[in-house]
């Protein structure tokens, strides 16, 4: 080491797939391509300017597309995240990724991470082979994001476009084009200009090392579904779901999460059964107001307060493993 040059940041890269690690047939290939293909030696390998901003090394977790994301993948990932974490030689973390749940993954390692070193997740919308890819320059801004002091302790971040997301609140907002992560309203972190991070702002709700969710000793999570609102809705799913041992449903409403007329006694039905009900919205942004669109004290529901429905799932999957109590499942809406 030159005693000269500030010593750099040692930042693992967790490859899980995803477009980043694409290829397509030719360099105009930006849809109907393979995503998951290029292993983490050659991501890494592909961007020497890493070198210039931390000690990299990679681990393949997994080798997938994001849509195939369970919760077992989770788990593992998240305990490794922890383990790589509590190690001193580790100085941050990048979880290279598919964009299409990369936003869930986040959230979850938001809640379960037991460590305020920078956790950044990242991915491309164009395949590694096409013209102009966004991987190269997104991983690059990600693992300098985790080598950076000014990173920790903000919750699980997301490295895309530029710009810094923070977990709870990013989405996907675009199917295809390389601008498609967004925090629409509640707004991003910061952006990565000239390989240095700029922070803005932070997530006033709880994560990380505040957070009372513990995966150390979990092998599964508890089965939580998502029922979608919209005109001339049934309740097909929603009975095949709690036939199937739903632990808990989301209810994607319309609007600021209303209930159909005829959904509404299979609600009522599925949570006298025991199963919690957690109304969410399908709209995307705003807060869920209780006892709104349905008398939630009355019903014995939950809202979803600003999460969105995939979100919420993971939120209520987590809460579910400490408690079934609404009250007490109300007040960690409120909270994560
Ligand atoms: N842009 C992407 O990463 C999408 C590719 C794939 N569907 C995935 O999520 O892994």
């Amino acid at each position: 080491q030159d005693a000269a040059k500030p010593k750099l940041a040692n930042v693992t890269i967790l490859a899980t797939g995803g477009t980043i690690a694409g290829s397509g047939a030719t360099s105009t290939t930006t849809v109907g391509y393979t995503a998951a293909t290029v292993g983490v030696q050659q991501l890494i390998k592909a961007v020497p300017e890493l070198a210039n901003v931390a000690n990299v090394s990679g681990e393949q977790v997994f080798q997938i597309a994001s849509e195939s994301m369970t919760n077992e993948h989770w788990l593992t990932l998240a305990k490794r995240v922890n383990v790589l974490l509590a190690q001193n030689s580790v100085d941050g973390i990048v979880i290279t990724h598919g964009t299409d749940t990369l936003e869930e993954t986040a959230y979850f390692l938001n809640l379960v991470v037991k460590s305020r070193k920078p956790v950044v997740l990242v991915g491309a919308m164009r395949p590694s082979t096409a013209m102009s890819a966004d991987g190269p320059i997104n991983l690059y801004n990600a693992v300098l994001l985790a080598a950076d002091p000014s990173a920790a302790g903000k919750g699980v971040l997301v490295a895309m476009g530029d710009q810094i997301h923070g977990a709870r609140d990013v989405s996907k907002t675009n199917t295809s084009t390389p601008d498609a992560f967004k925090t629409t309203e509640l707004g991003m972190l910061g952006y990565i200009q000239g390989s240095k991070p700029y922070f803005y702002r932070v997530s006033t709700r709880k994560h990380t090392v505040d957070s009372e969710f513990d995966i150390s000793n979990l092998s599964a999570l508890p089965q939580v579904d998502i029922v979608y609102g919209y005109a001339n809705m049934n309740t097909v799913a929603l009975d095949a779901f709690i036939a199937a041992g739903a632990k808990g449903i989301i209810h994607a409403g319309t609007g600021d999460g209303s209930v159909a007329a005829r959904v509404k006694p299979g609600l009522v039905a599925a949570r006298k059964g025991g199963a919690i009900i957690v109304r969410a919205s399908r709209v995307g942004q705003g807060i869920l107001a209780r006892n709104g669109e349905a008398n939630d004290d009355e019903l014995d529901f939950v809202v979803a307060d600003t999460l969105n429905p995939q979100k919420a799932r993971i939120l209520l999957m987590l809460a579910l493993t400490k408690t079934n109590n609404t009250k007490e499942l109300q007040r960690i809406f409120y909270n994560y």
